[in-house]
């Protein structure tokens, strides 16, 4: 039996951040997904292969441990986690093939969780829907990483922009957002538990300065969410600029990713921001009628990734 599932990387718009106080937070779904595929195994032990990333390990699923074979591990412990807690420990052959660059801040990790999960939920023929699979997920992502915010997870089960309001309601966007978006990243990726812990602490230090900040920022997320509504594509360019001027002030900015931000600018992007935990990782950069442009000006020093929101989450199917 062959068990087949798919999950997309995300990015947050708006709200990284000033989310953990409180505030609101808008994250959509990409079109780079991460593949899990799970075969029954040819001999009677349990492999897992990530060929993007040149990874292969021998797992151990009943003591969760593992036999590294080839490359540096890391993303494995999610799979572990996920074995650990559902699999009957009978061999398997997994296979992670991966669009999304790990540990980038696009949410490799929810992808990988939520394409793993599914999969072996088909592999063993258990049901599942939507809610109880991003409630899974989150649950493992927590396990491995200590803190994890629901967001990641939410967003690669369910697909779709997503906006999450200031009492933790979640809201799915209903809008055609079919717009490009350039994201840069680089592969150095701040820490984001210790990039929290970062604000925290200026926060304490400087409270009425930084608490306004922390306000600013979730207003203009719901300001976004009605441009967004609207479609108003200069208004929410202008709301990302604004809103990596607030992450500047809160300092998880660094070299690259204002360079980022400024290259793509430049080169005709309408807005452009550090998106995610910062200290590293990623910027995105919306650029309708530029795409090329500003993502040539981006390789110039980094990586690039052409990208769409997606409503499509969660895909998975068996085949006998
Ligand atoms: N080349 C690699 N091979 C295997 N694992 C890796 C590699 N690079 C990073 N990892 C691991 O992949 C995981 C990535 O998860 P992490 O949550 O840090 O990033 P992300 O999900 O891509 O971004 P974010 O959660 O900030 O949106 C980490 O456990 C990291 O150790
Ligand atoms: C920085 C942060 O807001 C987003 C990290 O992708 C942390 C979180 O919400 O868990
Ligand atoms: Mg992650």
């Amino acid at each position: 039996m062959i068990a087949k599932a798919s999950a997309p990387a995300k990015t947050i718009l708006f709200g990284e951040h000033s989310v953990v106080y409180g505030e609101p937070a808008i994250a959509g779904a990409i079109n780079k997904r991460a593949f899990i595929t799970i075969k029954d195994s040819e001999d009677d032990r349990t492999i897992f292969r990530a060929p993007d990333i040149g990874f292969e390990a021998e797992l151990l699923t009943r003591e969760k441990k593992y036999i590294l074979l080839k490359g540096k591990p890391g993303i494995i412990r999610y799979i572990l986690e996920v074995l650990y807690t559902l699999h009957d420990h009978t061999p398997i052959d997994i296979t992670l093939n991966s669009q999304v660059p790990i540990g980038s801040g696009l949410g490799s990790s929810a992808a990988v969780t939520v394409a793993m999960l599914a999969a072996l939920y088909r592999y063993h023929n258990i049901r599942f829907n939507k809610k109880s699979l991003a409630h899974d997920a989150h649950m493992i992502e927590q396990a491995v990483q200590g803190v994890a915010s629901p967001l990641d997870t939410l967003v690669s089960t369910y697909g779709g922009l997503v906006y999450l309001s200031r009492n933790k309601k979640v809201e799915h966007f209903n809008v055609n957002f079919n717009v490009p978006f350039v994201v840069g990243y680089t592969t150095k990726h701040g820490n984001t538990g210790k990039m929290v812990k970062d604000v925290k602490n200026l926060k304490t230090r400087n409270p009425k300065i930084i608490n306004p900040v922390i306000t600013s920022m979730g207003n203009l997320t719901n300001y976004a969410k009605q441009a967004i509504l609207k479609r108003d594509f200069n208004k929410i360019g202008e709301l990302m600029n604004i809103n990596h001027g607030f992450l500047d002030v809160i300092g998880v900015n660094t070299l690259e990713l204002s360079r980022m931000v400024y290259n793509a600018r430049e080169a005709g992007a309408i807005g452009s921001k550090t998106t995610g935990a910062g200290g590293g990782g990623s910027i995105i950069a919306l650029c309708p009628g530029k795409v090329e442009e500003v993502a040539k000006a981006i390789a110039r020093d980094d990586n690039v990734l052409k990208i769409r929101f997606t409503r499509k989450g969660v895909s998975s199917r068996v085949y006998k």
